[in-house]
């Protein structure tokens, strides 16, 4: 059984609808990244989790035991969630100490004290228990904030865009580590993003808010290379689109010919189509014979980022070949994959 249970839940404010017959589920252990962007519901979602949002219809559990309802909510505090906020949310005027112990109450309290020291060493703050807030980093401050939300076990830890407000030197190293000590505790979590690579960094699976609604779940890989519709592929990465007339059940002509799918297409010979490849699914070969041409050149280390254009297509390619300069004259090709396609919306 799933750890967490969101069942067709809706939401207003006033008369307007911010969560839509949402479902959602999180498996025991699983990080799972709500992701979409600004507006789409994320927040009202973890409030209606927490007990801070009314619902309209559905319900949300943890395991067999019901959180919210139409008709009833569980008090917040009854819940057993744990909350990472943006702004660490930490009382400046307790100690790091007595931050991480505050919601220890009901234990004695030298099994308060081993419990604090044991998640100063978790988060890495051994020998900083007795500093105020004020004296960390944005970074250490939002240690403590997941040592005092994981102090007293919570059943589900809920994390609201946490790593916004952490420098962008150290935001990569801090989202590896914590995400080491969610898995090292075997945490469930759900973790609220608007940036596709914070969600790819940390978690496991991601689920893709449009407007009140998940439109696709799944992990990194299959969202990205497996989108349900143009919404999910642009919002997980740049793509190219190509018309695509459906040749046979494997088969589609395209502008850079025939492409073949290593699995059989969904769609009928003669259909037309858009066929979605990734930057990196375009392979380019010198040739000057050949029908594009490179017209933009990005050099980022181990590879290049070009514009070629092919016919009245500009198209964007990566490529390992860093040697290609501008006016050269390339053939495009890519091998076999599990096309991706999409209706013709201007043939339709
Ligand atoms: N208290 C409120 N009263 C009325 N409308 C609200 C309220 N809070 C949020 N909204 C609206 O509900 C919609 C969803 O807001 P929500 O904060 O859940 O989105 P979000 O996806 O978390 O956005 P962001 O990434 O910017 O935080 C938005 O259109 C917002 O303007």
């Amino acid at each position: 059984m799933a750890k967490l249970s969101v069942t067709k839940v809706s939401s207003q404010y006033q008369d307007k609808t911010v969560l839509d017959h949402l479902c959602l589920t999180v498996e025991s252990g699983e990080i799972l990244a709500l992701l979409g962007p600004s507006g789409c519901g994320k927040t009202t979602l973890l409030r209606a989790i927490c007990g801070l949002q009314p619902i309209s219809s559905g319900k949300i559990c943890v395991g067999e035991r019901l959180l919210s309802s139409v008709d009833f909510m569980l008090p917040s505090e009854q819940r057993g969630l744990g909350m990472i906020f943006q702004d660490y949310a930490l009382f400046p005027h307790l100690s790091v100490a007595d931050n991480i112990g505050f919601g220890l109450k009901s234990l004695k309290k030298v099994e308060r004290q081993q419990r604090v020291a044991e998640m100063l060493e978790l988060v890495k703050l051994d020998g900083l228990g007795e500093r105020f807030p004020h004296e960390l980093s944005g970074g250490q401050q939002q240690r403590v904030s997941i040592a005092r939300a994981l102090a007293y076990k919570p059943d589900v830890l809920l994390l609201d865009e946490p790593f916004s407000n952490i420098d962008a030197q150290v935001r990569s190293q801090l989202m590896q580590e914590i995400r080491e000590i969610l898995k090292q505790q075997r945490v469930t979590a759900i973790f609220v993003t608007h940036s596709k690579d914070e969600a790819f960094e940390f978690a496991d699976r991601l689920a893709l808010f449009k407007q009140g609604r998940i439109v696709q779940t799944g992990t990194p890989e299959q969202l990205y290379f497996q989108p349900a519709e143009p919404y999910v592929a642009e919002f997980l990465g740049q793509g190219n689109y190509l018309e695509a007339e459906v040749h046979s059940e494997n088969q589609v002509v395209t502008p850079l010919g025939l492409v073949t799918s290593s699995r059989k297409l969904a769609a009928a010979q003669g259909e037309h189509m858009r066929l979605l490849l990734r930057p990196q699914q375009i392979q380019l070969a010198p040739s000057e014979q050949g029908p594009a041409v490179i017209r933009e050149r990005r050099f980022l280390g181990n590879y290049c980022y070009y514009t070629v254009e092919l016919a009245e297509h500009k198209l964007q390619v990566r490529s390992q070949q860093t040697q290609l300069e501008l006016g050269q004259s390339v053939s495009l090709s890519t091998h076999a994959h599990p096309l991706v396609l999409f209706p013709n919306v201007s043939k339709a």
